[in-house]
């Protein structure tokens, strides 16, 4: 015990024994849907969920996964990974990026913390530079927000703003880009009128550039910096909504992966480099797909890529992206301070832990399980295991992703008894399912499905427990519906896909052969979300979950 008088010490569990190996096992974006022909989860053969599924209401059920449940500011907000595998690992649930940033900039206070003072001090001689993804899906920004942003940093004498934006299409439905470009030229144009010097200055889409995470692709990162910092990009327009129209107009093309432009003037010059004296902010809040760009811009020591310049700037992000590696130092709203997580507690009370992915995901069941934090709590009894991605390809393209790897080192690290934990995430419904392709997406969900089993097989064999679950809807919903729940078709009459999450329930299934007679869900916490899992998990190692955990999901009855 410290002198403060914390312990991570958890107590005994009264009923349930410690020791059996327990397999935690999310579904990126596997949520629970009625079946039809756009649920990509009910169309596929999945007769590993299937099975789980008869266990109801006793060993699989419905969590929530969207909304208040995960710390969003409201019901109309998706899931998204962050906030899932936050509350999944946290145990509790805190009010996430998203509604921090709105409560800073209704309250005023994101004017007047040490983050934006820093980037205040270039508003003099220099010019202001955001970067960030346009759109309204709320999972890693908010147009509303930038807007926000922009009308306070003007009131706060930004005398030269340029704007850098990423289009969406992953969040949102594919093709809004034009809309959200329009919005933002319009509110511009406003500032503009009040004497700000303010315009767009590059773009690109998300996908394609800026927004790699886990350093899947430095080369995503790279083509940002050429467009935003130096100014050179393979498109050159006079205006945003011209380049994006124009853009759009491929054969193959989409808001995720449109190239990247650069917005010139009439004498052919890029309007918007980035130089010495500038101020530069990331103005999402999300962490994961900030954390490579970040370090381009902080980093004076860096190997990435060659940056050509290296700009001498006062960068700030939207909030504080890596809290272990403190990452960025300047922030504009503090991030949740997500502490004492479940795999903290658990590695404090010798659960070895084994953690597995393949890149694209690995930093959900790693740095988002741990709240933001990247690293080992104790090496000695973790390992964490990225399978390399494929990058550079659509993944409707490789719809079984590294599922079978996934399971194969899992199945390996449940067999050879090393580890009391194993946590994967499989990424397939989710990745694939946020292509648009429906046919991919059926694929990809066997695939997982096929994981699973190879996973819960090995838990068979080892005498272990499962715990089956997601982190928010996306396959099991692939068409965007109206009010009563029936496809929208656009103007020529086809359906609207919708690549992105959904409002979803997800499911949770326990089992395994070491799972004590007797354990079953509760009835009582009817709303239970995925902030009620880490209670969950700690029972079935044998602990009880610290006190201010939101309640365990299971109880054991006397048969
Ligand atoms: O970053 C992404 O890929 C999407 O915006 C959200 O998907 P995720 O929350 O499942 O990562
Ligand atoms: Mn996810
Ligand atoms: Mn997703």
């Amino acid at each position: 015990m410290g002198s403060s008088g914390f312990s991570f010490k958890l107590a005994d569990h009264p009923k349930l024994p410690k020791g059996k190996t327990v397999a935690v096992v999310v579904l990126d974006g596997w949520g629970e849907a009625k079946p039809d022909q756009y649920n990509c989860i009910s169309v596929a053969d999945t007769p590993t969920m299937d099975s789980l599924k008869q266990g109801a209401p006793e060993r699989w059920r419905l969590v929530k996964a969207h909304g208040t449940a995960v710390g969003l500011p409201t019901e109309d907000d998706m899931g998204n990974s962050e906030v899932g595998h936050n509350a999944l690992g946290a145990g509790r649930i805190y009010a996430q990026g998203a509604k921090l940033v709105d409560l800073a900039l209704a309250s005023g206070k994101i004017y007047e913390g040490e983050g934006f003072k820093y980037i205040k001090e270039c508003f003099e001689n220099g010019t202001l530079h955001l970067i960030g993804l346009l759109s309204d899906g709320g999972v890693h920004s908010r147009l509303d927000q930038l807007l926000l942003l922009l009308k306070g940093c003007s009131e706060q004498n930004a005398k030269r703003i340029r704007v850098h934006i990423l289009t969406d299409g992953r969040d949102v439905l594919d093709g809004s880009s034009v809309g959200f470009v329009e919005t933002l030229e319009n509110e511009l144009a406003k500032l503009r009128e009040r004497g700000v010097d303010a315009q767009i200055a590059s773009g690109g889409g998300r996908m394609y550039v800026t927004m790699d995470r886990y350093e899947n692709d430095w080369d995503v990162v790279k083509r940002g910096w050429y467009a935003q910092v130096l100014g050179e990009a393979p498109y050159k327009f006079r205006s945003a909504v011209e380049a994006v129209k124009k853009l759009r107009e491929e054969p193959k093309a989409s808001d995720q992966y449109l190239p990247p432009f650069v917005i010139v003037d009439e004498n052919g010059k890029p309007v918007g480099p980035i130089f010495d004296g500038d101020a530069v902010v990331t103005f999402n809040f999300r962490a994961d797909r900030m954390t490579m760009i970040a370090q381009a811009l902080e980093y004076e020591s860096f190997d990435k890529f060659d940056r050509v310049r290296f700009p001498k700037i006062h960068y700030a992000g939207m909030l504080q992206y890596d809290g272990e590696l403190k990452l960025p130092s300047h922030y504009l709203v503090s991030p949740p301070e997500i502490e004492r997580t479940s795999g903290e507690y658990l590695v404090h009370n010798g659960v070895r832990t084994f953690a597995c992915s393949e890149t694209v995901k690995f930093g959900h069941v790693t740095f988002f399980w741990n709240g933001n934090r990247s690293g080992y709590f104790n090496s000695e009894l973790e390992e964490y295991i990225e399978i390399p991605s494929d990058s550079g390809i659509t993944f409707n393209v490789q719809p079984k992703m590294k599922a079978l790897e996934i399971a194969e080192k899992t199945r390996d690290a449940i067999l050879s008894q090393k580890f009391d934990q194993v946590r994967v995430n499989l990424p397939n419904g989710d990745m694939v399912g946020h292509t648009g392709d429906i046919g991919a997406t059926v694929v990809a969900c066997k695939a997982a499905d096929e994981a699973v089993k190879m996973i819960l097989d090995a838990i068979e064999q080892v005498g272990g427990i499962y715990v089956v679950t997601a982190d928010h809807g996306n396959a099991e919903d692939m068409v965007k519906r109206n009010k009563t729940g029936q496809p929208l078709l656009d103007k020529n009459g086809n359906i609207q896909i919708l690549t992105s999450h959904t409002l979803q329930p997800v499911p949770i299934a326990i089992g395994g052969p070491g799972l004590a007679p007797g354990v079953q869900f509760r009835k009582d916490v009817p709303n239970g979300g995925l902030a009620n899992v880490a209670a969950t998990v700690m029972n079935l190692h044998g602990f009880e979950a610290p006190s201010d955990y939101e309640p365990s999901l299971i109880e054991v009855v006397d048969n």
